[in-house]
């Protein structure tokens, strides 16, 4: 299927010129100037694969990188909303899509299928066949241009869209997932066959992050582990791989996400900050092994 045939299946899409300096190399593709793929997964559901995906991005541009955000979370596309890019439009270029720059520097991209919807409350109800072509098309066809780093955020679970990605990119050598859970049990063995199936796909763990771990009082600094703590550090453990570190509950992570804001940029005194730039800078060391 070609992107043309996607287009007017798909609103929204916009026909331009907009990608003069994001000419992709034609012998490899568009992810041709790619350095470092990273996906964010997750076995369960709202653990926070969208936060961490947007807050890594966020903070690894701080660093002074160039990203770029897939939002292969067909059904629940929420990171448009968290770089309040809700309602720009995707353009059209000879490679293929251009993604949508949620900043003036043009420093970070995003492609997400709610940038194709008509209305924000439209849904997706793809059957597997259709789901796998898009994500093709989102690898593809998505005119990224030169990227340090590409986030691709998923959906939970190991489903026919975790295949269809892993498969897409394989070609291209990802980086390698790093998993998230909180710290309750159901959420540690959700996350334990997510291992198991990068296992099977040949997929690196680049390390795991305990998300929701603990609530730190803004008044006097108390932790409370509201949901146990540990679970993720222990599995890392169990697994060989790396723990990235505990992302504690941050009303002002969870505000910023629904606002649209930059939180690393806004908040560097929040309890969520250290962890986030924490993890970013452990990717950075680890892409610079891998370079
Ligand atoms: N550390 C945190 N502190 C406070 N709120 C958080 C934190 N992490 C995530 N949240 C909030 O939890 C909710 C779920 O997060 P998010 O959408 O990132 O989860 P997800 O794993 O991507 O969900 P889904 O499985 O639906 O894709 C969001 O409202 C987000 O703002
Ligand atoms: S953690 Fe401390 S300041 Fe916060 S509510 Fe409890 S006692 Fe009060």
């Amino acid at each position: 299927m070609t992107v043309g045939d996607w287009s007017t299946l798909l609103s929204g899409i916009i026909y331009g010129s907009e990608c003069s300096s994001m000419e992709s190399t034609q012998d490899n593709g568009n992810l041709a100037n790619v350095r470092h793929i990273i996906l964010v997964m997750s076995g369960k559901g709202g653990v926070g694969k969208s936060t961490l995906s947007t807050q890594i991005a966020l903070a690894l541009r701080h660093a002074g990188k160039r990203v770029g955000i897939l939002d292969v979370d067909l059904c629940g596309p929420s990171i448009p909303r968290m770089l309040n890019a809700v309602g720009k439009e995707v353009h059209q270029c000879d490679s293929g899509w251009v993604p949508v720059y949620v900043d003036q520097e043009k420093t970070i991209s995003l492609m997400s299928i709610g940038f194709l919807l008509d209305g924000q409350d439209d849904a997706v109800v793809w059957r597997g066949p259709k789901k796998n072509a898009m994500i093709n098309q989102f690898i593809n066809d998505v005119a990224w241009g030169e990227l340090d780093f590409l986030i691709v955020d998923t959906p939970p679970g190991t489903s026919d869209e975790h295949i269809s990605t892993v498969q897409a990119l394989r070609p291209f050598k990802p980086m390698g997932a790093v998993m998230v859970t909180t710290p309750q049990a159901v959420a540690v063995g959700d996350v334990r066959r997510e291992l198991t199936f990068c296992k099977k796909t040949g997929l690196a763990v680049i390390g795991i992050v305990e998300n929701m771990s603990g609530f730190v009082c803004p008044y006097c600094s108390e932790c409370s582990n509201i949901f146990s703590k540990g679970g993720g550090e222990e599995l890392a453990k169990y697994a060989g791989v790396p723990f990235l570190g505990c992302v504690p509950i941050d009303p002002l992570l969870s505000k910023s996400a629904e606002e649209g804001k930059d939180f690393i940029q806004e908040f560097p005194n929040s309890a969520a900050y250290p962890a986030l730039t924490s993890i970013a800078k452990l990717i950075l060391e680890k892409a610079a092994l891998t370079i």
